[in-house]
């Protein structure tokens, strides 16, 4: 037992021995690092980090080798402070090492692109700092992070590598935290590169800028530098060719007599819409639309193979409503000293592509070519179809929406009937246009009586209504109402229902979503339900529908059939088109 119980004991103690021996041997270590760690330490205080660590053991010893040496040889001698100064001098030459003034076998040179030229040599005390400041900057724009700037070196080239070394070197006096600041600092300002890969490209691009810029800018500081950099990004054009050579209305034709070009009153070509081959001299004021109406089409006795022809073109002018565009040949434009003939150019150009194009098209693609031009004739056909007159002015009263062309006097004769504001079929209100009476009473006389039944309305909302403050008691509607639909209109069982409820739900304050499948009259249900409030409770809006585009014609066509008393005016279009509507009489 007692053996056994030695046994650990003695155990023990050799193991305490031994520890007491590592623990010793640790001491002793440590003391002889504490020795070289003092040479060490101001080496690392005076250069990075990646210098202490390219240091090895034995170059260490060699040193402190060196410097006892040197503390023996001392030791022999008392010298004078002179001499010790010369003595340090020249360890200083023979072992910069030992001053961690320099890294690497190499010898130091100082990097050529930091010798600005001849000033920088006559000036050379007050340029260390500026270059220092310099320095500093570049380190600022360099930074990227740490890891990354590992990246970056492994992936340059050796010479790349020397010269970074170099860069270390110089800024030494810089602590390791101090860069490691400015180059997070430099992150947050770097714009996010889109790719890994594009980004390492750009940065390397970068640097290589950096550097040769530092070249240039050596004498200048950051601002002045950033400034010159902005310019130069603002006259960077990504405009494509292509919109250079498209008719654009900025496009200013230089003729030779440019004082007369502003003062005259001649019209501008706004669109070029179609061509056809017509009877020489039949062009103007006689083929707009109105005039062919009331005078028969003056073209009409046209035998192409008898008469002379040329090509004509129709114009939609400036400043004027569809109904004016008017047919005219070259030789009548240019006659007219209108504006905007680089878009007659551009037409003609376009016309030229399409006829090659068509004659190698597939059928297929010429018919799906012709639709499109069919299609597009007949927009440009309801662009000349007044949907609504918003406003009225005469002679004598001054207009509230005097921001619209108004043609009047121009090209249709004054009749004395005032002139109307219209709102042109598919088009916004922003291209709504004064128009003289006698011309649009002559084709759209609904649309001004419409315009004076709304007038001289008494349904107009009002806040005043009795159903607003408190809700009527709900009476069910057994059958359809008089006032919903006209003849041959019918609600079906269900839509009735559904108007029931809808009304119901009204007159208890609730609040309901009508849903049902698709097509089966929710639309209709609705405006019977309004028209239900308009007509039953006097209740004259006004009622905010909110409808996706798509269904917007549909909707505004259903209030057509359905209650056509109501004034439906759709809120829609740019601001100034919101604002037409907003301050429009009606
Ligand atoms: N009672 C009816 N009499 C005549 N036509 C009707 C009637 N009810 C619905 N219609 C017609 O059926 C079509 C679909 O009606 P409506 O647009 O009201 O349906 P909806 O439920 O609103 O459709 P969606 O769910 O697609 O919006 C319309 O053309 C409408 O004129």
């Amino acid at each position: 037992m007692s053996s056994q119980d030695k046994a650990p004991e003695a155990d023990g103690s050799d193991r305490s021995n031994a520890s007491s021996n590592s623990a010793s041997e640790e001491s002793n270590h440590s003391a002889s690092g504490s020795e070289s760690g003092s040479q060490s330490g101001s080496e690392s205080n005076n250069s990075s980090s990646e210098s202490s660590e390219s240091q090895s053991e034995s170059e260490s010893e060699s040193v402190g080798s060196k410097l006892q040496q040197a503390a023996a040889e001392n030791k022999d001698k008392p010298l004078s402070k002179k001499e010790r100064i010369a003595d340090v001098k020249k360890m200083w030459e023979e072992y910069p090492d030992v001053y961690g003034v320099r890294r690497s076998n190499r010898s130091r040179q100082e990097p050529t692109r930091l010798n600005a030229g001849p000033e920088s040599s006559e000036n050379s005390e007050n340029e260390a700092p500026r270059r220092r400041g310099r320095r500093r900057a570049t380190n600022w724009k360099n930074a990227v992070s740490e890891n990354e700037d590992e990246d970056e070196e492994e992936e340059e080239g050796e010479g790349e590598e020397e010269e970074e070394e170099e860069e270390e070197t110089v800024s030494s006096a810089e602590s390791e935290p101090e860069r490691k600041v400015r180059a997070r600092r430099a992150i947050t300002r770097r714009p996010p590169a889109r790719t890994q890969g594009r980004r390492q490209t750009t940065r390397r691009g970068k640097k290589r800028r950096r550097d040769s810029s530092d070249d240039d800018d050596d004498d200048d500081d950051d601002t002045p530098k950033r400034q010159t950099r902005k310019c130069v990004t603002k006259n960077v054009s990504y405009k494509e060719d292509d919109d250079f050579e498209t008719d654009s209305d900025d496009l200013i034709e230089v003729t030779g007599e440019p004082a007369m070009e502003e003062n005259d009153d001649s019209e501008t070509i706004e669109k070029v819409i179609d061509s056809r081959i017509w009877k020489k001299g039949v062009v103007g004021a006689p083929t707009t639309v109105y005039a062919v109406e009331a005078g028969g089409n003056p073209g009409a006795d046209f035998d192409p193979e008898k008469d002379e022809k040329e090509v004509h073109y129709l114009i939609k002018w400036k400043g004027w409503s569809y109904i004016h565009n008017t047919w005219e040949s070259e030789e009548s434009l240019r006659q007219q000293k209108v504006k905007g003939l680089k878009k007659l150019e551009n037409f003609m150009k376009k016309e030229d592509e399409v006829n090659q194009w068509l004659a190698k098209a597939s059928p297929e693609d010429v018919e799906y070519f012709n639709c499109q031009q069919e299609m597009a004739f007949d927009l440009n056909k309801q662009y000349q179809i007044v949907e609504r007159v918003i406003a009225m002015k005469t002679s004598k009263s001054s207009s509230s929406h005097s921001e619209f062309p108004s043609h009047s006097s121009h090209k249709t004769s004054s009749s004395g009937q005032p002139d109307y504001l219209c709102k042109w079929m598919g088009l916004p209100y922003v291209d709504c246009s004064w128009e003289d009476g006698a011309l649009i009473s002559r084709k759209f006389q609904a649309c001004i009586d419409a315009f004076h039944n709304r007038h001289n309305s008494k349904t107009i909302p009002s806040k005043d209504c009795k159903v607003l403050k408190q809700r009527p008691r709900f009476v069910a509607m057994k059958k359809q109402p008089s006032y919903i639909g006209s003849d041959g209109l019918e609600l079906r069982d269900y839509q009735l229902e559904g108007l029931n409820w809808l009304a119901h739900s009204w007159c208890k304050c609730n609040s309901v979503i009508l849903a049902d499948e698709m097509g089966l009259g929710k639309t209709i249900q609705t405006i019977s339900f309004l028209s239900n409030l308009f007509n039953q409770h006097q209740l004259y809006g006004p009622f905010l529908l909110v409808v996706p585009l798509s269904t917007l014609t549909s909707w505004q066509r259903e209030f057509d059939i359905w209650e056509p008393n109501m004034n439906v005016v759709v809120y829609i279009g740019d601001v100034m088109s919101r604002n037409t509507v907003s301050t429009a009489p009606c």
